[in-house]
């Protein structure tokens, strides 16, 4: 990046900013609602509460001598992080440490009868047995008049939008699904990526939330497997339970279990899910370093050597944005190209805006943006993008 100025990465400290916000109330808003999830035992509760207590106001605390992933996190900077506030340590830091805490006080690591638990699951089960998701899914009916190019564009833009459904964002921003999505994106590399994907053989993608966005995400590989547009697609999900409805291997097989047992052309995408995961054609990884607090450009050489055997690689969502290009306040008009100028082949983000880290608009659409909304473009989750780079 040699014309870039890098910004230093983000805090949460800032009064007022949206990060503190989320340290200091969407983080025990989420432990409420765990708290509810289960008939955890006294002793999972007050491992709670002593955590609400401690996120909000405390310092980091170690993980315990036993954690299996201890040396992990150490790796990762935990010792140079334990004893600080949480509002003092880089913003994705705190998050990402929050979520392991969470997981520590309920007992998902184990040993006892709640390992293995996940305290989002009844969460992401309601959103997946919705309406909406059933009427989602009828809609697909419909698309199977039409073009096999006009059914690809419709379906990347459902893996798109579907980024609006992200549990923890509603959590902290209660009128967040009722706001409008606005259809115009705020950069549109779309043709680019069709471009990459036209001589592609393998694509990975990055998921993000479960159930809503999800399932779009599953239909948007299953199209491009069926239409011969790729041969083989990986797709990454969390180790584990991560900011309230990022994706697991079990939220992979709840959806492709909603598809298969759902009627017309849900179901056939369904059955064609099914089959790829059968013969490999569909690829489930879980990388410890897809739930690290760190940014893509740290990733360790098995990852690199994975995303470097693609022929495209797919970013879904705003904090995997954030990872991908820093977690930093850059202008917003910093070519995304250079900031993922280290990632290793075509990279492309497909997000709806719900922080404050953007890179790659154009002056014109920058000043448009905040002429007419302020600051809170970045934020309100009504707006989206497509950015692509090395094609
Ligand atoms: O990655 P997603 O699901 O699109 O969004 C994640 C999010 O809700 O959580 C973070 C704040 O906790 C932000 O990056 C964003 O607001």
């Amino acid at each position: 990046m040699p014309h870039t100025p890098v910004p230093p990465v983000l805090l949460g400290d800032e009064p007022g900013s949206f990060r503190r916000g989320v340290l200091a109330e969407r983080h025990p808003a989420i432990i409420r609602q765990v708290r509810e999830a289960f008939p955890y035992d006294a002793e999972v509760r007050r491992a709670l509460d002593e955590l609400a207590v401690n996120c909000t106001r405390g310092a980091l605390e170690p993980l315990p001598d036993e954690a299996h992933d201890l040396d992990r996190w150490r790796a990762w900077g935990l010792d140079g992080h334990l004893g600080t506030s949480w509002y003092d340590v880089p913003w994705l830091w705190s998050e990402s440490y929050f979520y392991r805490q969470l997981l520590q006080a309920v007992g998902y690591f184990g040993p006892g009868v709640w390992q293995g638990v996940d305290p989002f699951r009844p969460m992401k089960l309601a959103e997946l047995e919705s309406a909406e998701t059933e009427a989602e899914l009828a809609a697909l009916d419909d698309l199977a008049e039409r073009s096999a190019t006009e059914r690809g564009r419709a379906l990347l833009h459902g893996s798109l939008w579907g980024n609006r459904a992200d549990l923890g964002f509603r959590l902290s921003d209660a009128g967040a699904e009722e706001r409008a999505a606005v259809s115009g994106l705020v950069a549109d590399d779309s043709d680019a990526l069709w471009a990459a994907l036209k001589d592609a053989t393998v694509l990975c993608l990055v998921a993000d939330n479960a159930g809503r966005e999800l399932v779009p995400d599953l239909l948007f590989l299953a199209h491009l497997l069926t239409e011969h547009q790729i041969e083989r697609a990986v797709l990454h999900v969390k180790p584990y339970p991560y900011y309230v409805s990022d994706a697991t291997f079990d939220d992979v097989l709840d959806a492709v279990r909603a598809l298969v047992a759902a009627p017309g052309a849900a179901g056939e995408f369904g059955r064609r899910l099914w089959a790829a995961l059968s013969d490999g054609t569909l690829v489930v990884r879980a990388h410890p370093f897809s739930a690290s607090p760190l940014p893509y450009a740290d990733m360790p050489d098995d990852l690199r050597a994975d995303f470097a055997g693609a022929s495209v690689t797919v970013f879904k969502g705003d904090l995997n944005y954030r990872r991908l290009v820093g977690d930093r306040l850059w202008a917003p008009t910093t070519p995304f190209a250079d900031v993922t100028a280290y990632f290793p082949g075509v990279v492309a983000a497909l997000r709806t805006l719900k922080s404050d880290v953007i890179t790659g608009l154009s002056a014109e659409t920058e000043a448009a943006l905040t002429a007419s909304e302020g600051q809170g473009w970045r934020i309100g989750g009504t707006r989206a993008l497509i950015q692509v780079r090395g094609v």
